[in-house]
Formats: structure tokens, C-alpha cells, sequence
């Protein structure tokens, strides 16, 4: 499968590049970056820390798009909206890592996604993609006497809050609860807060260091505590979820789908 990455020289974007070198059945056809980017003309494969590909890193994404089955995207969000209108252009599977959309990006993708496959999640592992199944039944379970929050740390290069994965487990405990998150979502306590409102998901993020991605879904209940948590050790294994998206998404029917999708988790 001929594999674009936008944002290819990005913390993720050389992860992705790594992945599709080691993926039986995928090779690079393009590197993006943005114009003016001073690593415009490098080796796509050199900036991963592989051997040299041929492919040099162009700001032409069109070209790219047109040539390629697919594109691997953990960029901004105003990039992805960007990508995917010239995905839907180029008929390409559009593999969507980004994170910190806004409901503004999210209508501008389902938009795109009537002409080619999206595949959009916060978070590309597996464990993650579990861990949500587990929120939504334990959330869906227990009652709205147990308080639900969950908290993330991340390095302190990320510029989004809270992370897309948090929003993900977010949404999931609001799914077993069968309630909207945008009603219940609490990200921000400072000062004289008051007690906490029933029902609300509270959210807290921490920054710092080189942490991967930690995640923790909290149930407190009166006495008893209920945690469930996730840690990313390596990038690399978001890189290897969005690569088997891509294969999954690959000739797929216009539409907008999820990791959930990919692995097969509907049912659980
Ligand atoms: N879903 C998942 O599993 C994961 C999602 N993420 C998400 O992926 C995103 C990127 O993370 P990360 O790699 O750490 O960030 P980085 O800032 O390291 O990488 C982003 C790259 O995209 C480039 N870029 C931005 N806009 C454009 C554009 N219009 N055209 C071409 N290139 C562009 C940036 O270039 P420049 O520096 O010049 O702006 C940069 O090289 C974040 O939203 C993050 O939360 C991260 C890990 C896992
Ligand atoms: O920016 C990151 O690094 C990560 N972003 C994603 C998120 O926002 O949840 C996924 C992962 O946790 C790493």
C-alpha cells in the first residue's frame, strides 16, 4: 500500500515513517511538511533514522495525495481539515492521529468522509481502544453516585488539553452513561469551585518531562475507589495502529470510522 505521512518530521510523523518501513505490503510514497519548513529536500528515511528511502520531504500534498492509496496525518487540526479535503479530492483513505478538534473541524471531516474513508481516533493502540470498551460497561454499571475523572499526563512539548485519549474515555463513560459529554465535562477547577456537581466527568491534565501518554479513568465511589489505567511506553505503537487503519481502510467505502472499527471492538 503506498502510504503518504503529513507531518513527516514531526515526533510522530518519523514514528510513522519507521512503521511503514517495517510493514510487510507498505512503503512510503511521500513525506509532507509544510512550506517553508527547512527540512523541505531532506530524506524522508535519513530523518526516521533509517537508511535513505529516495523519498525527499516536498510541500506538495495535491501531488502526494494523488499518487498514494492512503495518508497517515497526526498533525493540527487545522492541517487535518486541510489533508482531508484533498483526500476526499484524491479518493485516499485518510488516516486522522490528531488531536484538540474542535466540533468546527469535526463537521468539516464527516464532510470529507462522503467521498473517502476517514478513520479518526484520539488514540491508535489497542490497549486504549480496550480500556474504553471496559469505561463504557463500568460506567454504564455504576451509578451517578460514583464519581467519574480522568487524568493524563503527557510530555511537556504537547500543546493540546485534555489529550485526544482523555476526550476518547470521556466520551466512552458518557456513552455507558447514556448522557453527552459536552453537558457533563468539567476540565477546568481553580479556586472557590464549589462542591462537585453529580453526574459530571471531570478531567485533569498534567504536563511535563517526556512522558509517552498516561491515562487514568477514576470511579470513586463513597469508601471504595475503582481505577483503571493505560501507559503508552513507546510512540512507536501508535505509528503501528495507524499503519494496520490504513491497511483496514484501504479501497473501504466512503464514511467515517473509528480504532474501534480497525480492531473489531464493537461488540464488546
Ligand atoms: N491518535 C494517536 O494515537 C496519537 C495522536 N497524537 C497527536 O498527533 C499530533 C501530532 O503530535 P506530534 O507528532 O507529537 O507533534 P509534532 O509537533 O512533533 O508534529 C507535527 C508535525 O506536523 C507538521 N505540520 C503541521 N502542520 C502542517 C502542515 N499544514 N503541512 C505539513 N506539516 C505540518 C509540523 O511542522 P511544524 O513543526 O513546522 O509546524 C510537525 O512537523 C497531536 O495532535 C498529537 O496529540 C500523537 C500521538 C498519538
Ligand atoms: O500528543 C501526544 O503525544 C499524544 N497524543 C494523543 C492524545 O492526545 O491522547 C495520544 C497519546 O496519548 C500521545
Amino acid at each position: 500500500m503506498r502510504l503518504v505521512v503529513v507531518g513527516a518530521a514531526g515526533r510522530m510523523g518519523r514514528m510513522l515513517i519507521k512503521a511503514i518501513h517495517e510493514t510487510p505490503g507498505c512503503v512510503l510514497s511521500a513525506a509532507i511538511e509544510r512550506p517553508g519548513s527547512p527540512l523541505l529536500g531532506q530524506d524522508a528515511g535519513v530523518l526516521a533514522g533509517l537508511p535513505a528511502s529516495g523519498v525527499l520531504v516536498s510541500d506538495d500534498a495535491l501531488s502526494a495525495f494523488v499518487e498514494a492509496e492512503g495518508v497517515l496525518d497526526f498533525t493540527t487540526p487545522d492541517s487535518t481539515v486541510a489533508f482531508a479535503a484533498l483526500a476526499a479530492q484524491a479518493r485516499i483513505a485518510h488516516i486522522v492521529g490528531t488531536t484538540g478538534l474542535e466540533p468546527q473541524h469535526l463537521a468539516k471531516l464527516e464532510a470529507a468522509a462522503r467521498h473517502a474513508a476517514i478513520i479518526r481516533s484520539g488514540n491508535m493502540s489497542l490497549g486504549v481502544n480496550l480500556l474504553a470498551a471496559l469505561v463504557r460497561n463500568v460506567a454504564a454499571t455504576l451509578g451517578t453516585d460514583w464519581d467519574i475523572e480522568i487524568v493524563e499526563m503527557h510530555h511537556r512539548m504537547k500543546v493540546d488539553a485534555p489529550s485526544g485519549t482523555a476526550v476518547l474515555l470521556g466520551e466512552a463513560a458518557a456513552q455507558g452513561r447514556q448522557v453527552d459529554l459536552a453537558q457533563q465535562r468539567v476540565a477546568v477547577r481553580d479556586g472557590q469551585t464549589g462542591a462537585r456537581a453529580p453526574g459530571t466527568i471531570g478531567f485533569a491534565a498534567l504536563r511535563g518531562g517526556t512522558v509517552v501518554g498516561d491515562h487514568k479513568v477514576i470511579f470513586a465511589g463513597a469508601g471504595e475507589r475503582l481505577e483503571l489505567s493505560h501507559v503508552a511506553e513507546d510512540r512507536g505503537l501508535f505509528a503501528q495502529g495507524a499503519v494496520k487503519a490504513a491497511l483496514w481502510g484501504r479501497g473501504r467505502k466512503p464514511g467515517l470510522y473509528s480504532m474501534t472499527d480497525v480492531l473489531g471492538l464493537d461488540a464488546l
